[in-house]
């Protein structure tokens, strides 16, 4: 079946507009790497720079257009015979070379920042346009501040443009300040009354001050636009442009009411955010459309249960198609038996129906009171589990005073054979302090040969695993304990040791009870 969709042409600026935010300056090397990877991707059109700005960026417009094969290079110029030449000559070895010159439109502007009249920017336009014409066969003409300009004298701009050879005629939303009826409207309008508009593509523009760039952009195609103007992640001038991955999957996804096509390889567009993210130093917000971290991930149960069932309950593109290998089903507070169970077979580890409901309760106490719950936390609860599930002695509850002033006191209470007892004690430091607790608890005669502590993952709210060996005689015993709160896990893997030596028949002498 013939594709009646129309080709949407992707003009990227990561490398201009993008670079115009504070802090994302790239070196040429990394603006080679990004320009090779868009080129890759299927992007039409790269704006590699603003050659006047400066020589570093005049650098990286020519050595991007010598090198790159398939993309149009385009070179940013003021409505200056000096920016349009140096742009002209930093596109000279392009492949497909464009000098994109753009002057503002707007009342605003023309009285404050260019100090002209609107007939002696006319003049300019078709000047300038005429001389960048001189120099390369395309031509993109932007009328800055076009959303703010009145529309009878935009109309005479973009003719003016047209008149004087521009190919491309782009009508910005530099300030971010357009609604989609607005821009949509503007481009309908543009179109309908300047003589010669279908001699020129119209391209949208636009900035995210409102957070509507892209539906202002998508409203620009329904106003007749053909080609977009955006960035990886959305980086630009103060709060961004429309990001290109999100325009690009929302036209992908949507085919039903978006007819078009883009030639994106979808499957790029991770990799490319990441690039972009770590040449620009910017990073991408977790919740980012297409490419955040959280993009694909489900933490709620109601939600994992959805996903485990059929992916599309709750996700409308695959990650697959955006570059990402899977969908992650996060473990936290919000999930439910189904994702917890479908995470333990993922771990290879299989479970009783009474240990997995035993397990899934203290994993819910632990996502209470810590942030991520990591693969190796659900590990290490089932292993704790499993390995103290017939232990004569259990950690009831521990309270431990510590601190600069002293004594550091712990008070604990444990069950023993079915009854429980409770100890106060000090000691030189709290772990001190536990270790005598549970000593005038569980009198014993062995020796502690090694304590150390690690972090089963990172973050301050990681949970700290125990290790404890003791000796009893000439058998030593080693055992682990692991909680968010280094105490308890100190306590609990001094008891899994003594509980190691009384299953073995070590003798140990209970103060309070019978355990021999
Ligand atoms: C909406 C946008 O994103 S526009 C692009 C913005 N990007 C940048 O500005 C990044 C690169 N810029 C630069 O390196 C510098 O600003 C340069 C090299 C372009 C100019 O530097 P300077 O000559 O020192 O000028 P300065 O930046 O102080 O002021 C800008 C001048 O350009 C003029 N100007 C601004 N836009 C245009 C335009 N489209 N056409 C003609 N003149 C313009 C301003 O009126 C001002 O002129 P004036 O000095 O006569 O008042
Ligand atoms: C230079 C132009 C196209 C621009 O970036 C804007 O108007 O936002
Ligand atoms: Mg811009």
């Amino acid at each position: 079946m013939a594709n009646t969709k129309d080709r949407v042409v992707i003009f990227d600026t990561t490398l201009r507009d993008g670079e115009q935010c504070p802090g994302a300056t790239m070196t040429l090397d990394e603006k080679l790497a990004v320009a090779e990877l868009l080129d890759g991707m299927g992007v039409d059109i790269i704006e590699a720079g603003f050659p006047i700005a400066s020589n570093g960026d005049f650098e990286a417009v020519s050595e991007i257009a010598r090198r790159t094969k398939r993309a149009t290079v385009a070179g940013l110029a003021r409505a200056i015979p000096a920016d349009i030449a140096r742009a002209g000559e930093a596109v000279r070895h392009a492949q497909r070379g464009r000098i994109h010159t753009f002057v503002s439109t707007s009342a605003i502007h023309l009285a404050h920042q260019m100090r002209k009249t609107q007939d002696e920017v006319i003049e300019i336009i078709l000047k300038t346009v005429a001389q960048a014409r001189d120099l390369v066969e395309d031509v993109e003409w932007s009328a800055m501040d076009a959303t703010r300009t009145d529309i009878d004298y935009l109309c005479r701009c973009v003719e003016a443009a047209i008149r004087a050879g521009a190919t491309t005629i782009n009508l910005p939303d530099t300030v971010g300040y357009a609604t989609p009826q607005e821009y949509g409207a503007m481009f309908r309008a543009v179109r309908e009354r300047v003589p010669d508009a279908d001699k020129a593509i119209f391209s949208v523009h636009c900035h995210d001050d409102l957070g509507l760039a892209v539906a202002n952009s998508l409203a620009g195609l329904e106003g007749g636009a053909r080609q977009i103007e955006c960035t990886v992640n959305g980086i630009g001038e103060r709060a961004g442009n429309a990001a290109l991955e999100e325009i690009v999957m929302a036209i992908r996804t949507r085919a039903d009411v978006m007819p078009y096509d883009t030639g994106i390889d979808t499957t790029m567009l991770t990799r490319a955010s990441k690039l972009v993210s770590h040449a620009a130093n910017f990073p991408v917000q977790y919740n980012k459309a297409i490419v955040g971290r959280n993009a694909f991930a489900h933490e709620s149960g109601i939600h994992q249960d959805g996903m485990l069932k059929h992916s599309e309950t709750y996700e409308i593109m695959t990650p697959a198609s955006v570059g990402l290998a899977k969908t992650s089903l996060v473990m936290g507070k919000h999930s439910g038996r189904a994702a917890f169970k479908s995470k333990l077979a993922e771990l290879g580890i299989s479970l009783s129906d009474n240990q997995m409901q035993d397990v899934f309760e203290r994993f819910k106490d632990l996502a209470d009171r810590k942030k991520h719950v990591y693969d190796e936390d659900i590990e290490a609860l089932v292993d704790q589990n499993l390995a103290t599930a017939h232990d004569r002695i259990k950690l009831v509850s521990l309270s431990v005073i510590a601190g600069t002033r002293g004594p550091q006191r712990a008070t604990m209470k444990i069950e023993m054979d079915g009854r429980t007892f409770t100890e106060e004690a000090d000691g030189n430091g709290p772990v001190d302090a536990v270790f005598n607790a549970i000593h005038a608890m569980v009198p014993h005669d062995t020796v502690l040969e090694l304590y150390q502590v690690h972090a089963v993952t990172e973050g301050t709210d990681a949970q700290a695993e125990v290790s404890v060996r003791l000796k009893a005689g000439e058998r030593s015993v080693t055992a682990r304990g692991a909680d968010p709160d280094t105490l308890v896990a100190s306590a609990k893997a001094y008891l899994s040791a003594l509980n190691k030596l009384s299953a073995v028949s070590v003798r140990l002498h209970a103060q309070h009870a019978a355990v021999v």
